[in-house]
């Protein structure tokens, strides 16, 4: 857990970076900082390992003031990630990854086999990667290389300032993925610094926006998305923020219709009988049968197998409308799938345009159910 209390931060020449700041970020957390250049986004950052002393105020970190913590001690708690990564260039990646467990105390062969693990983690083969050299790897392999070194003490608190900024969009999408599924798994408390709005609605729990030097709404993104709490706010997130919501309203049962249902060896339905979603032994969608013609045409097909259309636009329980719309655009489909990822993946109900269409148009209003 980290908190401010109060923070202010005055260089030396005047200049106020940081002015009387307080939230907390929880236990397992991520919180993004978004805002302009120069908005005192790093000098938050950097009080919380002590590179900078606050003014004035108090910042905890798990109860303990950071004011009264040993650096040394304070930094080797706290992974720390930013945009030159600092990679000891005359050190293999196992070596550099390997750094830290071992001025820890770690044995050698035990340091460089959990570097190895954690490289794996961040999506870097220790085979192939292990034994090279930073300056031989892309700027994108050598940010991964950076994630696993600051998760190498398995510290609890992450301080990850632009780390995904000197990377092409393409690359730092897929490190954004990336981040997310190592978040999901090993839940550390994190502070995210970045100037990019689309990085600071995809990766925070909650997002800090900052004015100059304070904090203008700190909130969930759906929340600052729909209900900007200043013009400034309103201002920063922009005209399409209606859009960007889309990216973070889930799909929720609410949304679901539900048209009949058949199992793949049940009898065809009666004739006359609409359109109907097929499942499979295990409730799981396996497609949709046409409305089952008044007259069946001799030697048409007979069962609810050999009648199966497949559908393919599906989506779970809890991802996006953006992902729900655009599987709909993508397979040119009248009814996405909603599985259940709590419940083995099974059937929950489809999104069809109409229902589709009242959430987004809820979603775009502001005034989807949270
Ligand atoms: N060592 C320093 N001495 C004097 N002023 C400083 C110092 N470091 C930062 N500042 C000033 O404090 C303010 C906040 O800087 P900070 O680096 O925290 O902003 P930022 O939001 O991280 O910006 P950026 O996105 O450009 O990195 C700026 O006006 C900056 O010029």
């Amino acid at each position: 857990m980290i908190r401010f209390e109060h923070v202010t931060k005055r260089y030396p020449d005047g200049t106020t970076a940081v002015d009387d700041l307080s939230f907390e970020v929880a236990e397992g957390e991520s919180v993004t900082l978004v805002g302009p250049s120069g908005c005192g986004k790093t000098t938050t950052m950097k009080m919380v390992n002590r590179l900078v002393e606050p003014t004035s105020g108090r910042i905890l970190v798990d109860g303990r003031d950071v004011a009264t913590t040993d650096p040394v001690v304070l930094r080797r708690g706290i992974g720390y990630v930013i945009q030159q990564v600092g990679l000891f260039p005359h050190r293999t990646v196992l070596e550099n990854t390997a750094t830290v467990p071992r001025l820890l105390g770690t044995g050698r062969a035990a340091a460089r086999a959990r570097a190895a693990e954690l490289l794996d983690l961040v999506g870097l083969d220790p085979r192939a990667f292990g034994d090279r050299y930073p300056d031989q790897l892309s700027g994108g392999q050598r940010q991964r290389v950076g994630v696993a070194r600051a998760l190498a003490a398995d510290p609890p608190v992450l301080l990850m300032d632009e780390p995904f900024g000197a990377v092409d969009p393409v690359v730092r999408e897929r490190l954004q993925t990336e981040f997310l599924k190592l978040q999901s798994q090993v839940r550390k408390t994190v502070l995210f610094v970045t100037h990019d709005l689309e990085e600071a609605v995809r990766l925070g729990d909650r997002m800090a926006v900052y004015g100059h030097g304070r904090i203008e709404q700190f909130d969930t993104p759906a929340t600052v998305l729909g209900a900007p709490a200043t013009p400034y706010v309103a201002d920063f997130v922009g005209a399409d923020r209606a859009l960007r919501r889309l990216a973070v309203t889930p799909v929720e049962e609410g949304h679901l219709d539900h048209p009949p249902v058949v199992r793949l060896d049940d009898p065809l339905p009666r004739a006359g009988e609409g359109r109907s979603v097929v499942l499979d032994a295990d409730g799981r969608p396996y497609g949709w049968l046409p409305a089952t013609p008044e007259k069946a045409p001799e030697g048409g097909p007979a069962t609810v197998r050999e009648r199966t259309r497949p559908m393919d636009a599906r989506v779970p329980l809890g991802g996006s409308l953006k992902e729900a719309f655009s599987a709909m655009l993508r397979y040119d489909a009248g009814w996405v799938a909603v599985v259940d990822p709590a419940d083995g993946g099974r059937y929950a109900g489809v999104l069809t345009p109409d229902r589709l269409h009242e959430a987004l148009r809820r979603s775009v209003d502001g005034t989807a159910p949270r």
